[in-house]
């Protein structure tokens, strides 16, 4: 279970300057009040345009940094508090997937289990068991140097997945993936959430909404940092009063924009 409660994080930004004169300084509201609920059994989509605040949300989700306010906690361990309790009830697929070209997609994993604290044995055994679930039986002896997109997104999902987490979270997962990638992605995680699966708790982030509709049961929009909505989607057509996800989605997420255009113009 996944608890984010108003969270906030802003940075500071070089503008302008040259070679010769340094530039000046710009604070960016990068996320600035973003809360998410995510039970265990259930995918819970962080859905927003590019630049909304997802992938900072994220990254303070995975203890990279510490939000300025707010607090998050997984299965009830405050992550700025514990972080390392934190993070091994997670496994976290983030933009970058960084894995060891030198190493095969097996020895990519059992390293990522080694390092969770797992023995060789079992970590062996689980990337086989991930390999069988996630259909890369013909890479898991490769090397991962000249993998396509979709199987280094796979090799780093089997090396996320590795410590059997209760959590898992993936920042846009789908980036680059053809149809069948992200259909067999699809079908993995729905199996993940349920019973047979472990019920995990998914949080998946996107700018995606057909990847919404077809995958989560609860959607927060965020915008320009803030949530703005959520709910099934039925709910957000509705609180949108739109007939297609796709104008709910631009009604919702563009709204305060909008308003303020419409401000200036009056
Ligand atoms: N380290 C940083 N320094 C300055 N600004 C940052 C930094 N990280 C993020 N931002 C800014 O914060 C805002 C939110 O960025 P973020 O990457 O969280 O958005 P996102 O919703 O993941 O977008 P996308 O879908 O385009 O990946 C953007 O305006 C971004 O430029």
């Amino acid at each position: 279970m996944i608890a984010i409660d108003q969270v906030s994080k802003s940075f500071v930004s070089r503008v302008g300057g040259s070679v010769f004169k340094r530039g000046g300084k710009r604070i960016v509201h990068a996320v600035q009040g973003v809360s998410l609920h995510a039970p265990n059994g259930r995918i819970t989509g962080l859905l927003g345009p590019n630049g909304a605040g997802k992938t900072t949300t994220l990254r303070m989700l995975g203890g990279l940094f510490a939000p300025d306010a707010g607090h998050i906690a997984v299965d009830g361990i405050a992550v700025a508090e514990r972080p390392r309790a934190a993070l091994a009830r997670m496994g976290l697929l983030g933009d970058a997937h960084g894995l060891y070209p030198r190493l095969s997609a097996r020895e990519n994993i059992i390293y990522f289990g080694r390092l969770q604290g797992m023995e060789q044995d079992a970590a062996n055994a689980r990337a086989v068991e991930l390999a069988r679930l996630l259909d890369m039986g013909a890479i898991l002896d490769r090397r991962a140097e000249g993998f396509s997109q979709g199987e280094r997104m796979k090799t780093a999902l089997a090396r996320a997945l590795v410590h059997d987490p209760a959590n898992i979270v993936l920042d846009e997962p789908t980036n680059g993936l053809d149809v069948l990638a992200t259909r067999a992605l699809r079908e993995a995680l729905r199996h993940l959430k349920s019973p047979a699966g472990g019920g995990k708790c998914i949080v998946f982030s996107t700018h995606i909404m057909q990847e919404v509709e077809l995958l989560c049961e609860h959607v927060v929009v965020v915008a320009r940092g803030r949530s703005v909505a959520e709910g099934t989607v039925e709910q957000l057509l509705d609180q949108a009063g739109a007939s297609g996800f796709e104008d709910a989605f631009v009604k919702l997420a563009f709204a305060d924009a909008r308003e303020q255009e419409e401000q200036v113009a009056a």
